[in-house]
């Protein structure tokens, strides 16, 4: 893949069609290096979300989109009269990249629906059309979900964050991060405690960096800090996005999540879960039937890049966990709040999508 100069690096800029090719501000480099990676074909594309090169449930949702694009003008250049069987295959290659994050195959499907309906002319005018407006639809669910989550919040406070829920993890604005950026705006958020999020650091690399962007008091720590942090007082909020809702209200996110909503329960801090209806997978009834992607043991055994485990040694690297609903204050979507999400919570919301 060549990189581009000529992009701005900004979160809310790190997803970019340009040029008729799909750019990506390149997060394994975040903060030291800001760089674009060009992604010209459904196969870079897949690859540059397995290497999380962009990472964050609707980021590679709306990633994944513009792969199809990709895939259907490589194969529309190829065969004019005989397309779709290639793109079929680049759909598999695409939705085989990462296993969690439900919003990955929401946006695949969502391009499967348009593709079905084109007929053999040049498809890609169409299917860019559809990846722009699954792009800009969530740039708009997450400005909503940053007023409504802000709104819930009534006494300023300060606040704690896990992984990156940001711009950077969706088509821009952020999820978690949005009502981070929305209650700031509005006075209701002081600082960000900003848990590192080890092994891949999300949290001291990315949401650090995105919160020094848009100028709000950010600080960060190591994950196990986050206990005596709020057993000390003054933490009214933890506000994090996820990866996948399960029917129940059971929510899938960045590992260590879990651990955040047994300490939020016992020292009385409201545990907030932004993120759009297109996190939410009514065909899983429970957390525990939402595949976990476990990645290699390198990333746990190593730090910035420098190895610090021995030689020969395991690691396990589970990179998600499920937070059981019941420790679940509230739930904010675009399309409302579910205060103590259940079942018949989550349904009735869905109802109205
Ligand atoms: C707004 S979804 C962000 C979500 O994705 C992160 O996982 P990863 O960085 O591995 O893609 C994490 O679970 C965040 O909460």
């Amino acid at each position: 893949m060549e990189t581009s100069a000529s992009l701005v690096a900004h979160p809310d800029n790190a997803i970019v069609w340009h040029d008729d090719n799909l750019f990506l501000l390149d997060q394994r480099a975040l903060p030291a290096e800001t760089r674009f990676l060009l992604c010209a074909s459904a196969a870079e594309t897949a690859r540059a979300i397995k290497d999380m090169v962009v990472r964050g449930a609707p980021a590679i949702g709306v990633t994944a989109a513009y792969g199809v694009v990709l895939s259907a003008r490589d194969h529309f250049q190829q065969e004019p009269t005989n397309w779709r069987a290639g793109v079929d295959q680049d759909l598999e290659l695409l939705a085989a990249a990462r296993p969690t994050a439900i919003n990955l195959f929401w946006a695949l499907e969502r391009m499967r629906r348009r593709l079905a309906v084109l007929d053999q002319l040049d498809p890609v005018p169409a299917l860019l059309t559809e990846a722009q407006r699954i792009h800009r639809d969530d740039v708009a669910a997450n400005q909503r979900m940053g007023e409504l989550g802000a709104a819930l919040i009534e006494t300023p406070t300060d606040v704690i964050t896990h992984c990156n829920a940001g711009a950077l993890a969706t088509g821009g604005y952020g999820t978690a991060l949005g009502v981070v950026r929305s209650a700031h705006a509005a006075g209701k958020i002081g600082r960000v405690y900003a848990d590192e999020t080890r092994p891949w650091l999300q949290g001291s690399r990315l949401t650090a960096w995105e919160l020094q962007q848009s100028d709000i008091p950010v600080t960060v720590q190591a994950d196990n800090v986050a206990a005596s942090l709020m057993a000390r007082g003054g933490i009214g909020w933890v506000i994090v996005g996820s990866d996948r809702i399960a029917a129940n209200g059971d929510v899938c996110n960045k590992i260590g999540t879990y651990m955040l909503a047994v300490l939020a329960r016992h020292h009385g801090v409201r545990f907030m879960v932004a993120a759009p209806t297109s996190t939410i997978d009514l065909k899983v009834g429970q957390g525990a039937d939402i595949p976990i992607e476990e990645r290699g043991a390198d990333e746990v055994l190593s730090c910035g890049g420098n190895r610090v485990g021995p030689d020969a040694v395991e690691a396990h690297n589970p990179v998600f966990d499920v937070t059981p609903a019941e420790l679940v204050d509230v739930i904010v979507t675009e399309r409302g709040v579910i205060e103590q999400p259940d079942a018949d919570k989550i349904g009735a919301l869905m109802a109205e999508v």
